[in-house]
């Protein structure tokens, strides 16, 4: 199969990577030309996974024509605030009726949609789904077991995709809840800078698994408000995927919650990451939506005064302890 992924960063590099050590052609579409050389020329790339050793037939281009030209599958792997623009550059030229993977995990701010519904208003005519889950870049470049899910609205052409692009270590499940897999996916990220912040204040392990729990809770909030079935948020893109990041340091976005936890700047912190952390600006779509839907998503709340009104993590962690106190189920999520 010939697959196009859209993005040279961390995780668009390792998809290639394991897809192209299937036996696909994998074409990876990088916006620099120095990266695009480094990953043709000496198998690697020193930006994002300098590490890790790319096989021979993972190509990277800088041209979209090239990259596109005949392809069957596009995989998208930018950040979630670029998708549009990035998409948008390449309609004409995209073949029609193909299918189209969203790799992201975030929300737009401006509009509050999903990358699937960003998608959706640019290609219409292709079928669009996601994966998502547990699987920090790394490690699925590394060839360490991994699941994921997949989901397509589409079940045939899930379980067609489900085929071609699982390997031995990296393990797709299928689903038909693309809406509530992209809401875990872009929820996770938020409720991973809590619990950095969390240990970063050394809050100790008993609020961490408070944080991921009711961090949770406020997934499926949301996720139920719009549309979401409620397994996906047990599942490997909710739970599965919450775990990971509320407790791996290869976390970015856990990492940046620890540095404000330990008093950095979020500027500081930004100005070094040299990787996105989708969670800095899916907060603020989250919470936007949440003030304008008068929707009770305290943690994200919380999260939001810290980065963007510079609130002492410490008077939002009063605050949110000093809530009145309240069934543990209460509706939306009980009946
Ligand atoms: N790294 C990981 O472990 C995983 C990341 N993801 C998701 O994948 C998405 C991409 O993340 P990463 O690859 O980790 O990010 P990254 O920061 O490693 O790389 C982002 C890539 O997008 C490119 N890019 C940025 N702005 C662009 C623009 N305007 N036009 C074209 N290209 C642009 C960058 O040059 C870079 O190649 C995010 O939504 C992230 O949440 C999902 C699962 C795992
Ligand atoms: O989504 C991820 C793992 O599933 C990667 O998390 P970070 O973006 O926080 O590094």
């Amino acid at each position: 199969m010939r697959i196009t992924v859209v993005g040279a960063g961390s995780w668009g590099t390792a998809l290639g990577k394991v897809w192209a050590e299937k036996g696909h052609e994998v074409r990876l579409l990088a916006r620099r030309p120095a990266l695009a050389e480094a990953i043709n020329s000496r198998k690697l790339n020193p930006d994002y996974l300098p590490e890790i050793e790319l096989p021979e037939n993972l190509k990277a281009f800088i041209d979209p024509g090239q990259a596109l030209t005949k392809t069957e599958v596009v995989v998208w792997a930018v950040p979630c605030q670029h998708l549009r623009e990035v998409a948008q550059g390449v309609r004409d030229i995209l073949p029609r009726k193909i299918p189209l993977i969203s790799a992201i995990k975030g929300l737009e701010i401006a509009t509050f949609k999903t990358p699937v519904e960003i998608l959706g208003e640019i290609f219409p005519e292709n079928p669009r789904g996601v994966l998502s889950g547990p699987s920090f870049a790394l490690e699925v470049a590394r060839g360490l077991p991994t699941a994921v899910v997949l989901a397509f609205e589409e079940e045939s052409l899930a379980r067609e995709l489900q085929e071609a692009l699982s390997t031995s270590f990296f393990r797709l499940y299928r689903s038909q809840d693309v809406r509530g897999v992209e809401i875990c996916g872009a929820v996770k990220n938020v409720m991973a800078i809590a619990a950095g912040i969390s240990d970063g204040l050394e809050l100790g392990l008993n609020a961490r698994a408070a944080l991921i729990t009711r961090g949770l809770a406020e997934m499926m909030r949301l996720g139920l408000t719009r549309g979401a079935e409620p397994f996906t948020f047990s599942g490997l893109a909710g739970l599965g995927d919450l775990v990971l990041t509320c407790t791996g340091r290869l976390s970015r976005n856990y990492t940046v919650g620890y540095r404000l936890g330990r008093g950095e700047e979020l500027e500081e912190i930004l100005g070094s990451l040299h990787q996105v952390a989708e969670g800095v600006y899916t907060v603020k779509a989250l919470y936007r939506f949440a003030q304008g839907a008068g929707l009770e998503l305290p943690i994200t709340e919380g999260v939001y005064q810290v980065l963007y009104e510079k609130e002492d993590p410490r008077n939002v962690l009063r605050r949110l302890l000093s809530r009145p106190l309240k069934a543990e189920f209460e509706p939306p999520l009980r009946p």
